[in-house]
């Protein structure tokens, strides 16, 4: 059984017997080939399979429930095909979103110069409120390296967004990435309690009754 909403198979309870669940619609966007499928796979997985470049088709999404001050966050994290035919596709989707996560390759000039492009779309098809964070990804290859630091650091000052490196190959800052933007949602959901922009559930309901935050097919 999985639900039709958000694909998941059953609802985490905490320990006091209550469910009280978020979904978070996430997005990894950026140019083919700095790592956004690999930096998943890391995170959904704990690994990361080398070997050739498989460009993504299309569009695919991966579950990931997330604790944040005895909250379950699940984020559903779309990964997107960063080919520029798939990009209407992409668009779509930004729409719907709460957070971004857009990716440039630390040893590609042009994936860290395109950044800017995308933060032009972002702030054209996604909503003003939405979360965005820029990863320095492949911060592995220090011997190729082609960004330095200090100049993803500036780029996200500039825009007002969130900034680390990470490595989808040794897995560094990968959790961190995924934490802080959870941890950033629900923050910011806190200071709106009014109408907290949360997908699809928030609900709290006692252990004997049959968990309502999902609806199976
Ligand atoms: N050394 C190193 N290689 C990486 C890292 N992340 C990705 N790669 C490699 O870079 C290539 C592209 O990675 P993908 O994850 O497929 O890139 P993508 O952004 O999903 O590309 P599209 O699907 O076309 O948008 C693959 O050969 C990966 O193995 C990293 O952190 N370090
Ligand atoms: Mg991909």
């Amino acid at each position: 059984r999985s639900c039709k909403q958000c694909g998941l198979t059953d609802c985490e309870r905490s320990d006091n017997g209550m469910s009280r669940n978020v979904l978070m619609w996430t997005i990894l966007v950026g140019d083919s080939g700095v790592g956004k499928t690999s930096l998943l796979v890391q995170f959904d997985q704990g690994k990361f399979i080398p070997g050739s470049f498989s460009a993504t088709v299309g569009i695919g999404f991966t579950n990931k429930v997330l604790t944040v001050d005895e909250l379950k966050v699940r984020l559903q994290i779309w990964d997107t095909a960063g080919q520029e035919r798939f990009r209407s596709v992409t668009h779509a989707y930004y729409r719907d979103a709460q957070a971004l996560l857009l990716l440039y390759d630390i040893t590609s000039r042009s994936s860290f110069d395109n950044t800017r492009a995308w933060l032009t779309e972002i702030h054209e098809y996604a909503q003003d409120d939405v979360v965005i964070m820029l990863l320095g990804n492949k911060s592995d290859m220090a011997s190729a390296r082609a960004i330095r630091r200090d100049e993803g650091e500036k780029l996200a000052r500039e825009y007002g967004v969130i900034f680390l490196e990470t490595s989808a190959k040794t897995g560094l800052n990968v959790d961190e990435a995924f934490m802080t933007v959870a941890k950033e949602l629900v923050s910011r959901s806190v200071q709106l309690p009014v109408e907290p922009r949360f997908h699809l559930h928030d609900v709290m309901r006692p252990e004997n009754e049959p968990s309502a935050c999902c609806s199976f097919s």
